[in-house]
């Protein structure tokens, strides 16, 4: 298992701390680069994390800010993660960033017919970025999920393994059809991230830690990953 750990006293340092860390490292990577790629996913942990990150003074016109995976919904639906970012954190210093969602719209949506179509629309809008990416902020549920790399969901074979940009998900665990950085992708990136609030999620976690396995996709990550996968945890 290849992570590094950075224990915090509490959510809101971690929030703080990460941010600080995140800034540095989009910083770095733009004066190396000239660009960083930032990719960063939804949920309720990242808010306070956004709302920190929002504040990093950086070159974040040089910076494009893309999901780690979206609902297939409306980006006007609350349930939305592009509505999450552009809410918490494209706002105040980061509203100068390059922010690419996986779709603009999407009108008329039915999963059953249309997920074929626009993952090969947004893979085609990802394929034009300067890969691999900077930093990767992922999540983790407490089925071990992470992006939308959920255990056992139609479609996450194909996400496990392609090397496209991006893939689709229909877990049965969660709402909506999904589209996802897959695995590939994210084990690509230059730093990992994952934030790790909680002891429901650090159970999750140690026990994604013993071995592989395609129960915890989260254990599919620290795993493989060629880089140390940075697990930041509060109480
Ligand atoms: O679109 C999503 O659902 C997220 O990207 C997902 O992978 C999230 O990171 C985890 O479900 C944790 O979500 P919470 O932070 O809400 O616990």
């Amino acid at each position: 298992m290849n992570i590094a750990l950075h224990p915090c006293p509490n959510a809101t340092t971690l929030a703080q701390t990460l941010a600080a860390d995140i800034a540095q490292r989009l910083r770095d990577a733009v004066a190396e680069r000239g660009q960083a790629l930032l990719a960063v996913s939804g949920g309720k942990s990242p808010v306070p994390l956004f709302q920190q990150l929002s504040q990093q003074a950086l070159p974040w016109a040089q910076v494009t800010v893309l999901l780690v995976d979206e609902r297939c919904v409306p980006p006007d639906h609350p349930d939305s993660n592009s509505a999450l970012v552009r809410q918490h954190l494209l706002q105040g210093e980061a509203a100068a960033a390059r922010w690419l969602p996986f779709f603009d719209t999407l009108p008329h949506f039915d999963a059953d017919t249309d997920l074929p179509a626009l993952t090969t629309a947004t893979n085609q809008r990802m394929r034009g970025l300067p890969w691999p990416l900077d930093v990767a902020v992922l999540g983790m549920g407490e089925d071990g999920h992470t992006a939308s790399l959920f255990p056992h969901a139609p479609g996450v074979e194909v996400a496990l393994t392609s090397t496209a940009p991006v893939a689709w998900t229909r877990p049965s665990t969660a709402p909506h059809a999904r589209l996802t950085l897959t695995l590939p992708t994210l084990l690509a990136a230059r730093c990992l991230v994952l934030p790790l609030p909680g002891p429901a999620k650090q159970a999750v976690f140690q026990r994604a830690g013993v071995a592989p396995t395609a129960d915890l996709p989260i254990s599919l990550v620290i795993h493989p990953s060629p880089s140390p996968v940075h697990v930041w945890t509060a109480p």
